[in-house]
């Protein structure tokens, strides 16, 4: 998308990005520019180091970060930068993504990660929430985002319907 730059989609392997897909398409919706890379506390430190070193300056307002497994990417990425780091817990086939979420969740006092939910629905809600970080500052993101909420609202029937 063209603009600057104000979110960071960061995920541990191109196998994550199915998943992380999903918080792109809902910054596409919302007109939100964004970058999508692939940076590993494991495969590649040199690259996560760089990223969270040069994150504030390079105008990187929210960073949203999924992995699987042993998914120490959005905490180590927030022990290296102070931009709020979003983490999407990417379900794995072993144990369900359980170990994803623990391995995100449980930060000790000082360096949080906001976790989002398992899989697809938690990198959704994190597209949104960092559009709704970024709407603090932004009234016609804000805008945007309540036509989006209120869409949604109206999608929804008031009685279940026979499949
Ligand atoms: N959890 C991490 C990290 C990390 O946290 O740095 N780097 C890769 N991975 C995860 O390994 C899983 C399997 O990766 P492959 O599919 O490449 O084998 C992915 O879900 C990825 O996020």
């Amino acid at each position: 998308m063209a603009g600057q730059v104000e979110v960071g989609i960061i995920m541990g392997s191109q196998s994550d990005w199915a998943t992380m897909k999903e918080a792109a398409n809902i910054l596409d919706e919302l007109g939100v520019p964004y970058e999508a890379r692939i940076v590993s506390a494991h495969r590649t430190p040199d690259r996560l180091w760089t990223y969270g070193k040069t994150a504030v300056d390079r105008g990187l307002k929210v960073i949203i970060a999924g992995a699987g497994g042993a998914a120490h990417l959005p905490g180590m990425m927030a022990s290296k930068t102070r931009v709020p780091v979003i983490g999407v817990p990417v379900q794995t086939r072993a144990l369900s993504g359980v170990d994803s979420l623990y391995s995100i969740l449980q930060m000790p006092k000082g360096f949080p990660v906001a976790t989002m939910a398992i899989g697809a629905p938690g990198a959704a809600n994190a597209g949104l929430m960092a559009a709704g970080i970024l709407a603090i500052s932004d009234p016609a993101l804000a805008e945007r985002l309540d036509t989006w909420r209120a869409a949604l609202s109206a999608s929804i029937p008031e009685e279940p319907q026979d499949d």
